[in-house]
């Protein structure tokens, strides 16, 4: 009955002619939030690279936010992404203008036109992430936090069907990095699906979740022992 957002089937995920991880097989429907973890080296970047198109998939299914993983053409990549809201570690700002004109920036190159609706949706996602009162700052006159806040805004510009967040935190205190998951949750709970990569256990035990973990080239649900 469930119509998945993300589905793999038995695909294998190579760095070129390296294989990284075999025998996937992962479901993740709409509104859950999902933590993937392992040690470093154990193939989390290598799997969501795969599910925003960076990496082909040569083996196995997959199909995400409608788009068959497998059949998926250059050309298409920019519509998958589009559909997607992808978070990184180091924020990937342009830090030569400020936090509106980075926001204005994505929406033009996702086709929108019409200036008074890219104005209310730049204040409409800075809200989300309370920072509606920062968008005439340039990125290097935020913390980092403040500088992740806006990056999760900008992922939800174009209301993406699935948020995909590469160690959103691992450049944050732990005081910050509970801040940045607020923010998530919060969105979580207002609907959206979040895929998170973090190396962070605290955040595993504060805020429990399906959790997804990558190790001996393999990805499996592992379940959460209490206390
Ligand atoms: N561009 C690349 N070309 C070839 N091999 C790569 C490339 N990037 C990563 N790898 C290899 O793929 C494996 C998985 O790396 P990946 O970055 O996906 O792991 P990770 O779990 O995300 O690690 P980390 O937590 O350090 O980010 C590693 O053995 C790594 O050396």
């Amino acid at each position: 009955m469930s119509n998945p957002i993300l589905e793999l089937k038995d695909a294998s995920i190579y760095q070129g002619e390296n294989l990284i991880l075999s025998d996937v097989n992962i479901e993740i429907n709409k509104g859950d939030f999902v933590y993937l973890i392992g040690k470093t080296g154990t193939g989390k970047s290598s799997f969501m690279k795969t599910l925003y198109g960076d990496l082909p998939l040569t083996k196995g299914e997959g199909h995400i936010v409608e788009f068959d993983l497998k059949t998926l053409r250059e050309k298409e990549i920019p519509f998958l992404r589009r559909k997607l809201g992808v978070v990184f570690q180091d924020f990937k700002l342009l830090t030569d203008r400020t936090i509106n004109d980075n926001l204005l920036f994505v929406l033009k190159a996702t086709g929108w036109k019409d200036k008074k609706a890219m104005a209310a949706r730049v204040e409409e996602v800075l809200t989300k992430v309370d920072m509606k009162t920062k968008g005439f700052k340039f990125p290097h006159a935020l913390s980092g936090g403040e500088q992740q806040r806006v990056a999760i805004a900008r992922a939800l510009l174009n209301n993406p069907e699935l948020i995909l967040a590469d160690e959103p935190t691992g450049n944050l205190d732990p005081q910050t990095s509970i801040e940045v998951m607020e923010v998530l949750q919060d969105i979580n709970k207002n609907g959206n699906t979040i895929l998170m990569a973090t190396h962070d256990y605290a955040l595993l035990l504060k805020y429990p979740s399906k959790t997804l973990k990558c190790e001996d080239s393999a990805i499996f649900e592992v379940v959460q022992r209490k206390g």
